[in-house]
């Protein structure tokens, strides 16, 4: 795999106003934005047009590895009771769902380096990332992809 060139796709899944644009802003271009917030309209991943019986289902398609983050932890610095997701609970989870768990500020920048990092080195430790193709089809029933949750309340 040395030398050759490598393109990832990665899908920032997560409810409104967790942080994810933050997060990418803040690992691209180191920055925190402030100001209004301002919701992100669409989604960047790819899709795929498959049959399942006589149905057409056209399929949001990301690599399987799961990292689950969460976001804002800076403000439990300020006050711990702002835990909004008790963190053995979500370790149990992650566990369960065979995820990564990191917490991340973006406004510090705590963990995401470590974060986009991790997942760069499992791509490459994996010999070829799993792309799904029509003669391999698709588990349907596979668990959910990668999530955000905010860390705590507001
Ligand atoms: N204190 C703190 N605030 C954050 C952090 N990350 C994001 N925020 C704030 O949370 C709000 C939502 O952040 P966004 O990054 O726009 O959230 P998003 O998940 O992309 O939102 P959508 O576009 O609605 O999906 C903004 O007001 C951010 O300033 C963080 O690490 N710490």
């Amino acid at each position: 795999m040395s030398g050759q060139r490598v393109d990832v796709k990665v899908v920032m899944l997560g409810k409104e106003y967790v942080g994810k644009t933050s997060l990418v802003e803040r690992y691209v271009h180191d920055r925190f934005l402030v100001g209004p917030y301002q919701n992100t309209i669409g989604a960047a991943f790819v899709a795929k047009v498959m049959s399942v019986g006589d149905r057409t289902v056209t399929l949001g398609i990301w690599g399987c590895q799961i990292y689950l983050c969460g976001t804002k932890s800076d403000l439990l610095e300020e006050d711990r009771r702002r835990r909004r997701v008790d963190f053995h609970d979500v370790q149990d989870y992650a566990d369960n769902i065979k995820a990564q768990l990191f917490e991340t500020s973006s406004k510090t920048g705590q963990s995401v380096d470590e974060l986009f990092q991790k997942v760069a080195e499992d791509y490459v430790s994996v010999a070829a990332f799993q792309v799904m193709t029509e003669d391999k089809g698709v588990d349907l029933g596979q668990k959910p992809n990668p999530y955000f949750y905010s860390c705590c309340h507001h």
